[in-house]
């Protein structure tokens, strides 16, 4: 007997959401770790709109999608820019978009959020932070500095990742509510660090992709 259920008959969609400013070679191999580990049939990438817990963007909004798009273009896997969160002039709060994807994608799309370690570490100042499980799974990678253990990330957290800790096939399997460490993702790079090297007129082309660099270049982004 044949079963319209396989594994592969429901819809993951893989998703990234960040400031961006600018994109760089960290956010890409988080994006490559899920893409390999989950095989997802989409990658949306999301760049936020008013980052609350970040103090003001130096790259407008369109700046930072076009870097987005640049950064992204090359993955093996449909890429959606998602532009949802520039839209919306409120502060942006996962939880909001998440709803949104949600209603989009209909009750049974695997959706998994993805994140950085330093995320995880304050996941309980987030808007709503423990209702994101009812509409997502959520990926997290380690990223040097950022302890994922008992040290670094407070009991609440640790207590929803430990119980909703599941494997990659059951995340492909299921709607949200699940969690993925992935502890082995080692990639030193941050924005700031970026900026503060092109303000001081270093060219950070081991940490941004080249294309990304080119566009930094051409409109004179992150000078003084
Ligand atoms: N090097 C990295 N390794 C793993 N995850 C990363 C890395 N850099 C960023 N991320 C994750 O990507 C998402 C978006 O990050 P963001 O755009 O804020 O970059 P950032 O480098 O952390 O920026 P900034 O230095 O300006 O704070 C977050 O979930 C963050 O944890
Ligand atoms: O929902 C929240 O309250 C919230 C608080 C901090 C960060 N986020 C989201 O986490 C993602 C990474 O944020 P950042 O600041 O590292 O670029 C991005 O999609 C943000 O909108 C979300």
């Amino acid at each position: 007997m044949t079963s319209n259920h396989s594994p592969r008959s429901r819809q993951c969609v893989a998703v990234l959401g960040g400031s961006f400013d600018p994109v760089h070679n960290g956010h890409v191999a988080l994006a490559k770790y899920f893409v390999t580990l989950l095989a997802p049939d989409e990658l949306r990438v999301i760049p936020a709109g008013n980052p609350w817990q970040k103090h003001g963007l130096e790259a407008s909004p369109e700046q930072r999608v076009e870097m987005v798009k640049r950064a992204f273009s090359q993955q093996n896997v449909p890429l959606v820019i998602d532009r949802q969160e520039i839209e919306r002039k409120t502060a942006t709060y996962t939880i909001d978009t998440l709803q949104a994807l949600r209603a989009e994608l209909g009750p049974q799309a695997s959706i998994v959020f993805l994140m950085g370690a330093d995320q995880l570490q304050h996941l309980n100042t987030w808007q709503g932070w423990d209702r994101l499980f009812d509409y997502a799974h959520l990926g997290v990678a380690s990223r040097p500095g950022f302890a994922m253990d008992a040290s670094q990330v407070p009991a609440e957290v640790r207590r929803e990742f430990t119980r909703r800790a599941a494997p990659p096939e059951q995340i492909r399997q299921s709607a949200h509510g699940l969690t993925y460490l992935a502890r082995n993702l080692a990639v030193d790079i941050s924005a700031t660090e970026i900026r503060a090297a092109l303000h001081n007129a270093k060219r950070p082309d081991t940490l941004v992709p080249a294309a990304v660099l080119d566009y930094i270049e051409q409109h004179h982004l992150y000078k003084n």
